[in-house]
């Protein structure tokens, strides 16, 4: 089932996501597989729990090649439940992003060249990984959902 997509203004978006406590919980399950045919519809890289209404610390990283980022890692949708920045280097980079929360606009933002981050697999399993360029970008762009911040987003 693909989900509504909130667009910016949803008060959702600006709300803390909360951690996944019952990884055997079917409703958790049925979001899964509702975001990961929402990404697909949307034909987007990244999308996070909040997005789709669900206040939950779960986020979707599917990094492409595509015309803005060539030489990005063609991934597999890599599901991340209860996900922690580890480490972020200092070192950022300038990129453009767009937000499927924000139709329309696109727009430069600095982000950490590389993070290490901690996960939950949805089977419950502990994982770290560690990325550079364009899925570490997807990442920070996601982790900033679960958080409430939406990019180019001025709180007034
Ligand atoms: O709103 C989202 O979280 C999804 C967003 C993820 C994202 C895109 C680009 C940089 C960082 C994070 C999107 O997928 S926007 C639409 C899109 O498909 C796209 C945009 C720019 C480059 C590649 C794809
Ligand atoms: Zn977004």
């Amino acid at each position: 089932m693909t989900l509504r997509l909130r667009q910016i203004g949803d008060p959702i978006l600006t709300q803390v996501a909360e951690p996944v406590s019952h990884f055997r919980d079917p409703d958790l399950h049925r979001l899964i597989e509702s975001m990961l045919s929402t990404l697909k519809d949307s034909n987007g890289v990244g999308l996070a729990a909040p997005q789709v209404g669900s206040l939950l610390q779960v986020l979707i990283v599917a990094s492409r090649p595509n015309p803005r980022y060539p030489d990005a890692p063609q991934m597999q949708p890599l599901v991340m439940i209860n996900p922690q920045l580890l480490a972020a280097s200092s070192e950022q980079v300038l990129g453009w992003e767009g937000c499927l929360s924000v139709p329309d606009r696109r727009g430069l933002v600095a982000r950490s060249r590389e993070v290490e981050v901690e996960y939950y697999t949805p089977q419950g399993s502990r994982q770290r990984v560690v990325w550079q360029d364009f899925p570490a970008r997807i990442f920070q762009h996601e982790y900033d959902h679960l958080i409430g911040r939406v990019f180019l987003q001025r709180h007034p």
